[in-house]
């Protein structure tokens, strides 16, 4: 089973993929990103081509060359840089995620497929099941976000069980408003080292108090994270 060198938890920042004026990715700029977010946010940890870095606007192969650059230029600074590998195509999903394994990120995530959706539990533990054996060494995380992807599944049954189906799996980020279901979630997985990553800033004081072990945000990052390690 893949085990992190380090639990995930305390502030992930997402990251937004920067762009030039003429809508290319601007690679030039993503090693002061990162010195930025360390030295001035105290923020070790990033989520990279989530939501805030428009990761499913991106082409694969623009996918694979941010997710290099934040990796390369994060080396002995950050202290793990997980990549959202979610995808329609699950082959295009499974590339993403074994490239992420190669270039030697700390984790990925996944997001549920979002235009033929998956109808059932099972339906979707198979889906991410089959992306995440595709970088087998990587700690994997769901990235539960029912209002952007439509999949109204609970986090809470979809974690029944789920490291029997997917044993790299590590945790949760939930990004829904639902803190009865994030609650049942952290409630009923208390013997497993699970982190939960909570994702709506607005709602990260609630969360905290039920249990959050940390959070991915976007916003006011050097406040959030003095909240997460209190
Ligand atoms: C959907 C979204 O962008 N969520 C943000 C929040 O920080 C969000 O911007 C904030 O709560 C405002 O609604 C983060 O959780 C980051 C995130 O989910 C991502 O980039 O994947």
């Amino acid at each position: 089973m893949a085990s992190p060198k380090k639990k995930l938890q305390g502030l992930v920042a997402a990251t937004i993929t920067p762009m030039t004026e003429h809508g290319e990715i601007n690679f030039s700029v993503i090693g002061q990103y990162v010195d930025y977010l360390v030295e001035e946010q105290g923020v070790k940890n990033i989520f990279v081509n989530g939501t805030t870095g428009e990761g499913l606007s991106l082409s694969v192969s623009e996918r694979r060359r941010v997710a290099e650059e934040w990796v390369t230029k994060g080396r002995n600074k950050l202290d793990q840089v997980v990549i959202h590998v979610g995808a329609l195509s699950l082959k295009e999903s499974q590339e993403l995620a074994q490239h992420a394994a190669e270039i030697g990120a700390d984790g990925i995530a996944v997001i549920a497929p979002f235009f033929l959706k998956p109808w059932n539990k099972d339906v979707l533990i198979n889906f991410l099941k089959e992306v995440a054996a595709a970088a087998p060494a990587l700690p994997f995380y769901y990235y539960h976000i029912p209002a952007l992807t439509g999949v109204k599944i609970r986090a809470e049954e979809l974690l029944d069980g789920i490291q029997d189906k997917i044993p790299t799996f590590q945790g949760l980020k939930f990004s829904d408003t639902d803190l009865l279901d994030f609650g049942q979630c952290v409630d009923q997985n208390r013997q497993r080292q699970f982190a939960f990553l909570f994702g709506v800033d607005e709602q990260l004081l609630s969360a905290l108090v039920m249990g959050a072990t940390g959070a991915v945000g976007s916003f006011v990052f050097r406040d959030l994270s003095t909240l997460c390690s209190n």
